[in-house]
């Protein structure tokens, strides 16, 4: 059996990652979705496991320190990171793994899985960028302009990717990374 594909997903904060992530899981069979580590706090609804693994900063220190982490990045005041034993499990039963990352621990992937395939997700423009994170209503206002100022940074990275996607209409976002996920998937590999 051939080894699933490792996708990974980045974009500014507020982009729409987690919105596209979400529909995709509905349309690609063959989709698994990481859930990575924080030390973010919940928001309201989300549940452990689900969304994410929610530890302490102990906790976290003793998955980074045990090598339990694919890649981690401090991003916003926060600890996000990616459980390994999960993707590599997950590649070896032949299922596709997306992983919904941050640009920082993306390039960490691209460097030890360089064969995986990394999109990003752009906004239409900056202005809608601000209103999808303000009218999500999950960040206090400090935490959204800094999450909008590193967004600028975060998408000069874009040249680092293999593609990227406009998330204008979420059911096009979606229609594209399928697309691309198919045409990897009959790439002649080397
Ligand atoms: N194509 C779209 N058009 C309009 N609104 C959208 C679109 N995609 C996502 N949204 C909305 O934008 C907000 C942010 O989306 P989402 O939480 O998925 O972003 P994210 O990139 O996962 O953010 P974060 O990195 O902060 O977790 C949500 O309220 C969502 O409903
Ligand atoms: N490097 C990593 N980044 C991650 C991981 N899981 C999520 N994220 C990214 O963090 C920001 C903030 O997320 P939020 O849930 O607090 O809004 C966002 O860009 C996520 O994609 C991870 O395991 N590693």
């Amino acid at each position: 059996m051939s080894k699933g594909l490792l996708i990974v997903l980045s974009g500014p904060s507020g982009v729409g990652k987690g919105t596209v992530c979400n529909a995709l899981r509905g349309k690609m069979d063959n989709l698994v979705y990481s859930v990575s580590a924080t030390t973010r706090v919940p928001r309201i609804g989300e549940e452990n496991g689900v969304n994410y693994f929610f530890k302490s900063h102990d906790e976290f220190k003793y998955m980074m320190e045990n090598e339990q982490l694919l890649e981690y990045a401090e991003y916003v005041g926060n600890y996000y990171g990616t459980p390994r034993d999960f993707v590599e499990e997950t590649l070896q039963s032949g299922k596709d793994i997306i992983l919904e990352i941050e640009v920082q621990g993306a390039l960490k992937v691209k460097e030890k899985f360089p064969e995986g395939i990394f999109i990003f997700l752009l906004p239409p423009s900056l202005d809608e960028l601000k209103d999808r994170i303000c009218g999500r209503g999950t960040e206090t206002q400090a935490t959204i302009d800094h999450r909008l100022s590193v967004a600028v940074d975060e998408i000069g990275l874009v040249g680092h990717y293999d593609y990227a996607v406009v998330n204008d209409q979420i059911d096009e976002a979606c229609k594209r990374i399928e697309s691309i996920v198919i045409a990897e998937h009959c790439k002649v590999r080397g």
